[in-house]
């Protein structure tokens, strides 16, 4: 896809940042994107905390792996059922790759580096339960979740979310994310070589269960990029991710204020989607 190339119908999608509807509208389709293909070099194991590299020889070569925390079944079935039958009354908005969104947070120009309240009202009524359960691991004690991003993912558009770090002016350490309706794969990556992989990109596969929560912080928050490819989503994908305030916006931070002002909206839990 050539960049600036704006899709001219329904999708949200911008630049690189396609999906499978806007795809077609082109007349050289180029539908098998350079990652449709991907050999993961590793694998996450959660009970280890190691990445795992099986070679063709049969030889096996493993790493410790920190800042990953998975929660298998934090959320029920029932739950699950819940959740989206909620999340579905509200609208879901196009975003980029083919992905739907809802928004609970401040209004942010990251670029520019400012936040405000705007219309932001707090996270949903429907998340009370979830914040309170994640606070009883340990890693997730003192968490204090200021956003909720719900994502809607569709294997019919191909949706997919591209390599990316998130942003750390804004948000703190950790990133947590609720994998609901199917089974994914959230893929790490490093360019550049890692351990005795001298060069290149380096992948680490960490499997989400369908119900599952995931938290990334440390190296896998800050070093390590994350992204879904298309080929990971098979059936209907909704995620929510939360992000708490980095250390500027808490207490003794230069806008400690406006992450307190936050903080009380965002955990009244009388949201509306923005
Ligand atoms: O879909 C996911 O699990 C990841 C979403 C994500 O990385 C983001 O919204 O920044
Ligand atoms: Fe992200």
């Amino acid at each position: 896809m050539a960049d600036g190339y704006i899709p001219s119908f329904n999708c949200g999608c911008k630049g690189i940042r396609t999906c499978l509807r806007c795809e077609a509208q082109k007349s050289e389709q180029h539908l098998l994107q350079e990652n449709d293909l991907i050999q993961y070099d590793f694998t996450y194991d959660p009970v280890s905390k190691t990445a795992v590299r099986e070679e063709e020889s049969g030889s096996r070569q493993s790493y410790a792996f920190p800042g990953v925390f998975l929660w298998e079944n934090f959320v029920s079935e029932d739950e699950e059922r819940e959740l989206i039958a909620r999340m579905d009354q509200d609208v879901w908005r196009e975003s980029q790759s083919g992905r739907r969104k809802q928004d609970f947070g401040p209004k942010v120009n990251f670029k520019k580096r400012r936040v405000r309240v705007g219309d932001f009202t707090g996270l949903p009524a429907i998340s009370r339960h979830l914040v309170d359960r994640m606070s009883k691991a340990p890693r997730l004690a003192s968490f204090k979740p200021v956003e909720q991003c719900n994502l809607d993912y569709d294997p019919e558009r191909g949706s997919a979310i591209d390599p990316h770090l998130d942003d750390s002016w804004l948000w703190g350490e950790h990133l947590v994310t609720i994998n609901l309706l199917s089974d994914t794969v959230l893929t790490m990556s490093l360019d550049g070589g890692w351990g005795d992989v001298e060069h290149g990109e380096v992948r680490v596969a960490v499997r989400l269960p369908r119900r599952s929560l995931v938290v990334l912080y440390g190296e896998a928050r800050h070093r390590w990029k994350h992204a879904i490819h298309r080929e990971h989503i098979r059936g209907r994908r909704v995620c929510s991710t939360f992000r708490e305030l980095s250390a500027e916006f808490l207490q003794g931070g230069e806008q400690e204020k406006l992450g307190s002002e936050l903080l009380d909206l965002a955990l009244r839990f009388h949201g509306a989607p923005l």
